[in-house]
């Protein structure tokens, strides 16, 4: 198959990622998200990475002009009846995530690959909300996305060949490196990153020491390029809280219990860099 058109749902910081490297690699996108103001700030953020590029003159005003002009935006899903294949990277939640993809499936050509930039939710449950599970796939990207190398690319129970070797070669064409996982809670990424993530939480909230101090002595200790608190921070701590959620109802296992000082900071509104407040604050 074919894929020309691209259809990225949500614009937050992994959508815009996403619908950046694909318009980069010369596909049209389609960025769909809620309201207008959240593609009006997601569309922002791509263009300063652009800028950031032209600046280190690794891409002409020209080719950031054409890069742009590769992506609409919309406020409705039916739009996503004009594409190839859909990315969706919408809030970490079953619900919500079952609500569009029921809608995309609707609304989509038979030929239309549905895939999922889930963290950490089954991609077999996400598919069996479609009457085309052999389409649907998990492609889960690293933030920030123009920067990170890896997609973990996981089959659903009913995934088919011909839905994986398209995905991984779109991957390719992104120039990033796609590794294929199992579906199993958190895949392997999630796995083992949030809990370290959250067992550095709990230092913080046992009193052993303080966020600064624990993020040094991941970073100089183990040569982490950002303490974990900080990338807690940066991926959102309301999208730790999920994943620690599913993993800890996945499994079954207290050991993936979520520290009750993340459940609180989420109550609170403090979800890191993208509400101004987390582990630390931020213009
Ligand atoms: C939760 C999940 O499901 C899965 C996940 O994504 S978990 C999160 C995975 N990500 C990580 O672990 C990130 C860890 N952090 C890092 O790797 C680094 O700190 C970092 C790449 C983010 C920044 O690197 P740095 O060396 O500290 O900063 P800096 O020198 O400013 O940036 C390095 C490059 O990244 C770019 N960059 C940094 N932040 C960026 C962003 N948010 N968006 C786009 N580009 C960015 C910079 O422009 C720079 O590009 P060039 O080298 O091409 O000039
Ligand atoms: N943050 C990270 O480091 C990573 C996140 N992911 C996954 O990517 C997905 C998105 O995460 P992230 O970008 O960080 O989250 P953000 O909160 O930055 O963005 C999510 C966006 O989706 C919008 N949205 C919510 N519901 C819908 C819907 N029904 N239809 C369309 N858009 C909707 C949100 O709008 P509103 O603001 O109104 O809710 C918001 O603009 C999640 O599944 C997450 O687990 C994967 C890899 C890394």
């Amino acid at each position: 198959m074919n894929v020309q058109k691209v259809m990225v749902v949500g614009a937050g910081q992994m959508g815009s990622g996403i619908a950046q490297v694909c318009a980069q690699a010369g596909y049209n996108v389609i960025l769909h998200d809620l309201k207008d103001e959240f593609l009006q700030r997601g569309v922002n953020v791509i263009s300063k990475n652009l800028n950031r590029q032209v600046e280190k003159s690794r891409l002409s005003e020209d080719e950031k002009k054409e890069i742009l002009s590769r992506i609409k935006t919309t406020t409705s899903l039916e739009d996503a009846k004009e594409v190839d294949l859909v990315i969706e990277a919408a809030v970490e939640k079953m619900d919500v995530k079952i609500s569009i993809f029921k809608q995309l499936d609707e609304m989509t050509n038979e030929h239309t690959i549905l895939a999922t930039n889930t963290s950490s939710l089954p991609i077999t449950e996400i598919a069996a909300a479609t009457k085309r599970p052999e389409k649907v796939i998990g492609m889960h990207f690293m933030n920030p996305v123009p920067v990170m190398k890896l997609v973990e690319i996981i089959r659903g129970l009913a995934t088919n060949n011909e839905t994986y070797k398209v995905i991984e070669d779109i991957t390719k064409k992104l120039n990033k490196v796609p590794v294929e996982v199992n579906d199993f809670p958190g895949f392997v990424s999630n796995r083992v990153l949030m809990p370290m993530i959250n067992e550095a939480i709990y230092t913080v909230y046992e009193g052993v020491a303080t966020p600064e101090a624990v993020d040094e002595v991941m970073k100089l200790g183990m040569n982490h390029p950002m303490g974990p608190l900080t990338l807690a921070d940066f991926i959102g701590l309301d999208t730790c809280l999920y994943i620690m959620e599913i993993l800890h109802e996945g499994f079954g296992d207290d050991k993936y219990r979520p520290c009750p000082l993340l459940r609180k900071y989420v109550k609170a509104g403090w979800l890191g860099r993208k509400t101004g407040r987390g582990f630390y604050t931020y213009e």
